[in-house]
């Protein structure tokens, strides 16, 4: 299915090593994102010769745009350790304890999705992340008597796809906040090539261009498709890869010459079939089109408002005249 390239099948243990073995190490490695890196290097550089942790990081931004890669390469830089986890997988304060009990000093602690944490085990971050201890209760009844627990300095490394969803205390906490951007043609057209090369298979120019400019801006959707142009190359005998190989897999896919998938053309013909192209609330088109209301506001919508075709206003989402022309429909102006 066309719309598994954009969905994260993280499940999938082959591709979630190639994945791994994708990953750049430093920040010279690292396409794109350019401001930010050169923020990031200072404030390494900066923490590093002041023999301290570096200060607390919130990566914000669609998926797939490099957030946990980013961590990798932050540990890596300062030369510390690195454990990762996910808000969801961190039940209770319990298990949020533990984790951070395995610290040494300097290391980071990666959360992915972490405004997907429990409300007591973020509460419980606060003073960790302030003071660099926890306060927890040992027992219970009478019994019950409160533990001060000194930790370790360390690095919190936030990940999230919807920053409006955390809290204002715990985003508060964060000295460095930082958006992640989509990638412009080139920078992913450079990522192409690099994962080709540990690949070892080899993209044209003409071939990594189009490519990227249909990876919706997203580093992990380009080497996705990659990956299944590789494929094609491969089953017919080609051993470079050029545009015209490239259209020829992405047409099989279903993925459209803006990077659109299925899923993408559902959205914006729904809007356009059953309400004139809108104002249509996020909630009406997840039910029309039998998807959740968070894929469809953090996988499908930031890119959709991103190349300008949908756009948003107080009534709801609306599909503008770009996207009528990509679809090759009659635009017609709304009165009022
Ligand atoms: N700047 C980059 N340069 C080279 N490769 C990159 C870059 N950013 C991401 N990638 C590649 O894209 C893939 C996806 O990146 P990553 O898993 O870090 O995304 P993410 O933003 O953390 O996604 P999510 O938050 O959805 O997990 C990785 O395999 C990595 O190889």
């Amino acid at each position: 299915m066309a719309d598994d390239i954009l969905r994260d099948t993280a499940a999938d243990f082959g591709e979630e090593m190639i994945e791994k073995s994708l990953r750049p190490s430093t920040l010279s490695e690292y396409i794109g994102q350019e401001p930010l890196k050169a923020r990031l290097q200072v404030y390494i550089q900066a923490a590093r010769q002041r023999e301290e942790p570096l200060d607390h990081v919130l990566l914000y931004g669609p998926p797939g745009l490099g957030k946990t890669t980013l961590a990798m390469v932050i540990a890596n830089e300062m030369g510390v350790g690195l454990r990762t986890t996910s808000g969801p997988a961190i039940e209770k304060s319990g298990d949020l304890l533990a984790l951070l009990n395995e610290l040494q000093p300097g290391d980071v602690l990666f959360i992915d999705e972490i405004h997907r944490m429990p409300k007591t085990v973020e509460e419980m971050l606060y003073s960790a992340m302030e003071d660099f201890y926890v306060d927890i209760i040992a027992g219970e009844g009478p019994t019950a008597r409160p533990i001060h627990f000194p930790l370790p300095p360390f690095t919190l490394i936030g990940a999230t796809t919807r920053a409006g969803m955390l809290s204002q205390p715990l985003r508060d906490r964060f000295g460095i906040v930082e958006h992640m951007a989509y990638y412009t043609t080139s920078e992913l057209a450079e990522i192409i090539q690099r994962s080709a090369d540990i690949f070892n298979t080899t993209i044209k120019e003409s071939g990594a261009i189009e490519l990227a400019r249909r990876s919706r801006g997203t580093p992990r959707v380009a080497n996705r498709l990659l990956r299944r142009v590789r494929d094609f190359a491969m089953v017919k005998q080609r051993d470079d890869i050029d545009d015209a190989m490239v259209n020829f897999s992405l047409d099989l896919l279903k993925v459209d010459s803006a990077g659109l998938d299925e899923v993408d053309h559902k959205i914006l013909r729904t809007m356009i079939e059953y309400y004139q192209g809108g104002p249509v609330g996020v909630n009406t088109i997840a039910a029309n089109i039998g998807e959740e209301v968070d894929t469809i506001e953090s996988m499908y919508e930031p890119y959709l408002l991103q190349i300008g075709f949908l756009q948003r206003t107080p009534r709801g989402r609306v599909v503008t005249q770009v996207a009528y022309e990509h679809l090759g429909l009659p635009f017609v102006e709304k009165k009022g």
